[in-house]
């Protein structure tokens, strides 16, 4: 059994199909990249994942469990976590703050009652912003506030994490790094999906890809398959380029 299955997911916008009876699997301990160009549907499936927004079709299991339009604090507390696209910390708070405000209850069932600095510590460590802890999130460069982001999502304890585009504004140094970060959370077992609109680095991190176009799922395979099919680089062309 997989630890997600999406199945026939469809999200529709009035008239606009943003996503088109998608279905894929993450097995427990993959690395999935999510790719596609611009406006293929991929951060709508992850919304769609995190009840964030209501299905118009489909549904959605985690662990076995029908997670579909589930309150967004429930699909949290079973064990899926986000990292959206914008940076939002809470910017009058440090960066101790903001990662401990993920670790307190959100729910009045929630069985978790906030991270301990020794905690704090670690999930700041595991992203290289430990020595960052007192610093105030508007005084840290792009890199390191993308690295709070990741922080913060980890600091639910995900066994599944969605990454929404995590490469994005950093140099080629700071993407090295961070794929290692990511290398060594799966070596820690964490499930992962990583969306990106460009197939470039992505590739050396994934052992699996599931490609979206215009909403529908194109294809999915290994990094080998989904960079040598043609139907993938016709989708490419003219924009993976330009990014
Ligand atoms: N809240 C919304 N209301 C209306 N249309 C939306 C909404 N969210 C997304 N869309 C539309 O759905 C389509 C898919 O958007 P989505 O952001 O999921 O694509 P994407 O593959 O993540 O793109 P990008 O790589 O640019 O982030 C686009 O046409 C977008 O304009």
């Amino acid at each position: 059994m997989s630890l997600l299955e999406i199945d026939g997911v469809t999200k529709r916008f009035g008239g606009l199909v943003a996503v088109d009876d998608v279905s894929f699997d993450v097995n427990r301990g993959e690395i999935v990249g999510l790719i596609g160009p611009n406006g293929s549907g991929k951060s709508t499936v992850f919304n769609c994942i995190m009840s964030i927004y209501k299905v118009t079709d489909g549904s959605i299991h985690f662990d076995e469990n029908d997670i579909t339009d589930h309150q967004t604090h429930e699909v949290v507390n079973s064990g899926l976590s986000r990292v959206s696209q914008e940076s939002n910390p809470i910017t009058a708070m440090s960066v101790a703050g903001n990662i401990q405000l993920f670790t307190l209850p959100n729910s009045l069932f929630s069985l978790r009652g906030g991270a301990s600095e020794a905690e704090i510590y670690e999930y700041a460590a595991r992203v290289d912003i430990e020595d960052k802890l007192q610093e105030m999130p508007d005084e840290l460069p792009h890199a390191d506030i993308r690295r709070l982001e990741i922080a913060k999502a980890l600091a639910t304890e995900p066994d599944l994490l969605l990454l929404d585009e995590p490469f994005a504004g950093m140099n080629q140094a700071e993407i090295t790094e961070l794929a290692e970060t990511f290398r060594a959370f799966s070596e820690a077992g964490i499930t992962m999906v990583i969306v990106d609109h460009n197939m470039g680095g992505l590739m050396d991190l994934v052992d699996r890809a599931v490609v979206l176009n215009n909403g529908e799922k194109l294809m999915e395979g290994t990094p080998d398959e989904v960079t040598s099919d043609e139907r993938v680089q016709k989708a490419y062309l003219g924009t993976a380029e330009e990014s």
